[in-house]
């Protein structure tokens, strides 16, 4: 598990030992971790050290002195260093080492910000360390000008060969992931202590590349995390395996509330992605039509016209591929949610519930959805406000529903209504097609009903069980990303293939490599 914590966070964990005189201890092993992971990846690119040349663009805080601390151990091992002072001041320190190693300073000004970005393309690595956690909002004057025109020369001609990000790419505000232009795109974030949330959170991920944490000595200090991210282990863990006594009842059944005349394609897509994800059964209440063609392709689904209250599962599905005139599966989907068993509501289903549910229900907007569902619930949003703070929006949902709120993305985010939330990124753009939340959505109705009742699993994993419900609903966003990569091998990625998928990357997350 990845956890990320907000530069508010980081600063409170760092204070004890700031106090206790650890202040440029705390630096040395930074701007050393910033270093070393500079040296692996130009290794790893089959780059020699010696010779090679970085630049870096070094603000007057300890992010920049972290920076120039970080260059003069470069210079150390052979490499040409150049720093650009955006401020006119620099960490004392960090500014004498630079130069005692032999590094080469400029100040920026109005006067020099293009022919500095210029200089600074032909770099072989460009740091910037302009802004840490200690930023309010983005970069100004002439350092906007120089990142501007530096963005500008890097997506024309090239640039630099290695961005690197010291701590976070300056202008993404740790804490939310809010990104104020201009910012430049890293390949790499070097990120001490621990993953700040606006490396985990869009539009912030975007420009943060991969992201390396560096250990310095605070992780004793750090609280519960605001961001959390599962990997391969959590999924292992988290997963059901069924008891050798398991029959399809125990193992979990799922009711299926989805498709119209319309969109029948949807209900199958659904199912597909139920069975796929290990479902006991899954059962399907919707029009004839629909449940014919759910019948044709998946028999294992049992269907009827019945209604959800004479209905035996332990959770349901609801929503996909609804539309507002569809009364009867509607009054289905909110029947299902006044049930008080598990939910997952796709978009179709919202207009039918009421607007204030419950942990257990799990809502799967996309950026658009999510943002008409704020503004009917009185919060005054449109899609772009959405994009600029995902996180933001996405914790509004939650707490205004009271449910568990998902958000649909190149980064996943999940957010509980309580304290609980998730960021998943294990997809791939291919994932952006038709059909692939309908399968998203069966995926996370399977581990419901399967996961659902099982408290004791989550207690096991660290996660309270009242929270359980924001990580099964990331567990799925990771199964569908990751099936979602794998299906599409690199090219493009029809949404059956996603569910075809599953099975195979369930087996290699639960399988040890050396069997
Ligand atoms: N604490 C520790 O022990 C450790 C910290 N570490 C490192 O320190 C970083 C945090 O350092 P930091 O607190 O000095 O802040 P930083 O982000 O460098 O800001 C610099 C200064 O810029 C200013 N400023 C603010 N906004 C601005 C803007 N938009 N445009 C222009 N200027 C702006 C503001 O000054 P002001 O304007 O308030 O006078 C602020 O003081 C952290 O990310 C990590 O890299 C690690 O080494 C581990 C140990
Ligand atoms: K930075």
């Amino acid at each position: 598990m990845i956890s990320a914590y907000t530069g508010t966070q980081i600063r409170a964990a760092e204070e004890p030992l700031l106090a206790a005189g650890m202040g440029a201890v705390l630096m040395q092993r930074a701007s050393y971790g910033l270093a070393n992971a500079i040296v692996h990846e130009l290794q790893a690119r089959g780059r020699r050290l010696y010779g090679a040349s970085v630049a870096v663009l070094a603000g007057k805080g300890n992010n920049g002195g972290d920076g120039l601390f970080a260059a003069s151990f470069l210079a150390a091992r052979g490499m040409r260093t150049t720093a650009v002072l955006t401020a006119g001041a620099a960490h004392t320190e960090a500014l004498a080492a630079f130069q005692r190693a032999g590094g080469r300073v400029h100040f920026l000004s109005d006067a020099n910000a293009s022919r500095l970005a210029a200089e600074m393309a032909r770099a072989d690595v460009v740091i910037d360390a302009v802004l840490g956690t200690g930023a309010q909002g983005g970069l100004r004057g002439a350092a906007a000008a120089l990142v501007a025109s530096l963005a500008d020369v890097r997506q024309t001609s090239g640039g630099p060969e290695l961005m690197v990000a010291c701590d976070i790419p300056s202008g993404v505000d740790a804490d939310t992931g809010e990104a104020h232009a201009p910012v430049l795109s890293a390949d790499l974030t070097v990120t001490f202590g621990a993953a700040k949330v606006g490396l985990l959170a869009d539009p912030g991920a975007d420009y943060a590349g991969r992201v390396h944490v560096v250990p310095i000595g605070i992780e004793a200090e750090l609280p519960w995390p605001a961001l959390r991210r599962l990997q391969p282990p959590d999924l292992l863990r988290l997963l059901p395996q069924p008891g050798r006594r398991a029959h399809k009842y125990s193992r979990g059944v799922l009711g299926v509330v989805a498709g119209s005349a319309d969109y029948p394609g949807a209900a199958v897509l659904a199912c597909r992605g139920a069975l796929a994800a290990g479902v006991g059964m899954v059962r399907y209440l919707g029009p004839p039509e629909v449940a014919h063609l759910v019948r044709q392709s998946c028999p294992e689904v049992v269907c009827s016209a019945g209604e959800v209250a004479d209905t035996h599962v332990q959770a349901w599905l609801v929503g996909s591929g609804m539309g507002p005139s569809d009364s009867h599966q509607l009054q289905r989907a909110h029947d299902a949610v006044e049930s008080g068993l598990p939910v997952i509501a796709d978009a179709g289903a919202l207009p039918a519930l009421p607007d204030v549910l419950g942990p257990q229900v799990v809502l799967t907007p996309h950026a658009g959805e999510l943002a008409a569902l704020l503004k009917r619930l009185g919060a005054d949003y449109e899609r772009s406000a959405v994009e600029v703070n995902t996180l933001g929006a996405v914790r509004h949902a939650a707490a205004l529903t009271e449910a568990t709120v998902l958000l649909k993305g190149a980064t996943t985010l999940v957010a509980s209504p309580f304290q609980d939330f998730y960021s998943q990124a294990d997809g791939t753009p291919w994932l952006a097609t038709a059909g692939s939340g309908d399968v998203l959505a069966g995926i996370i109705g399977a581990l419901l009903a399967q996961v659902g009742p099982d408290v004791g699993r989550f207690r096991d994993a660290g996660i309270d069980p009242d929270e359980r419900w924001a990580a099964i609903a990331a567990m799925g966003a990771s199964l569908h990303g990751l099936a979602g990569t794998a299906a599409a091998g690199g090219g493009p990625l029809s949404a059956g293939r996603i569910a075809e998928y599953l099975p195979e990357v369930w087996s290699r997350l639960v399988t040890p490599p050396d069997v």
